[in-house]
């Protein structure tokens, strides 16, 4: 069920009932993305987020997605990363390791990490360096109205805040229109600091996903999503509007505060 907000389509809303559930839509639509890209274009460019969005996707490690995914045109990226070493619990890169990419047939050199022995602005910058050269080599598309990079698919969480990647409320870096890749040294999520895609980026994709869960995060959802009026704070969640495809995969408590039920 597509949900049209009063300033822009919002996205398709997904809600279910328990994370078992959730955590199969997930799988399907991730499948599904991973089969049409891999028929279009030979590969399939995914980034991914932190927090509890991994385990969501945990079922792809299952079959029949382990068996019927073609891991090996997976190119993998991250939305954001905090600026550790890639062995330190707080890594975004060592969370997907220890619950994805250990689990299926990834090609390692098709795993894209940071630099996790630099600056949080070098590692911005080589990062976003690297993306580049895989725009060039078209492992990574163009956006169709920019030099943005075009992931087939961007995954999203999204904090009780309304940030999304590390993008955060108020904070400068959601002004950023040039670069690709910036950085924070403030993060008011620990650990300070991270570096994230740009807005234009999360914006160019073919498909972005927010998944969201938790009664925590049921207000800012409500803001993300509905029609709040004028006065709606700039939420980072909200600013997602990608010119392809927008959608949410809710449980039910993150949903409880939407104007629409939704079973979409
Ligand atoms: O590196 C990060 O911290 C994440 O990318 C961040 O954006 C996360 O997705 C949200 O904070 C939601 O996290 P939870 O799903 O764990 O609440």
């Amino acid at each position: 069920m597509s949900l049209s907000g009063a300033h822009n389509d919002r996205g398709e809303v997904k809600v279910r009932d328990s994370l078992d559930d959730l955590s199969t839509e997930l799988a399907d639509y991730i499948a599904e993305l991973s089969e049409a890209s891999v028929k279009e274009r030979g590969v399939f460019a995914i980034a991914l987020s932190g927090g509890s969005l991994v385990s969501l996707m945990g079922k792809l490690c299952e079959a029949p997605y382990n068996k019927t995914v073609d891991w090996s045109k997976w190119y993998i990226f991250w939305a954001d990363e905090r600026v550790v070493a890639k062995n330190h619990t707080d890594s975004n890169y060592k969370l997907a390791k220890d619950g994805l990419l250990s689990k299926v047939p990834i090609v390692p050199s098709h795993v894209h990490s940071i630099n996790d022995s630099v600056s949080a602005e070098e590692a911005a910058d080589e990062y976003e360096f690297a993306i580049r050269q895989l725009v060039k080599t078209r492992v990574v598309s163009v956006s169709d109205n920019s030099d943005c990079p075009k992931f087939d698919l961007i995954l999203l969480g999204m904090g009780p805040d309304g940030h999304v990647a590390s993008l955060f409320p108020n904070h400068s870096v959601l002004n950023e229109k040039d670069e690709w890749v910036t950085f924070i040294t403030d993060s008011p999520k620990p650990p300070p600091e991270r570096i994230t895609f740009t807005l234009p980026v999360i914006n160019s994709a073919s498909n972005v996903a927010v998944v969201v869960t938790g009664d925590s995060k049921a207000e800012a959802v409500h803001l993300a999503i509905d029609d709040v009026g004028p006065d709606c704070p700039s939420l980072p969640a909200r600013m997602v509007q990608p010119n392809g495809k927008l959608v949410w995969f809710l449980d039910k408590p993150a949903a409880s505060k939407l104007d629409h039920p939704h079973q979409g």
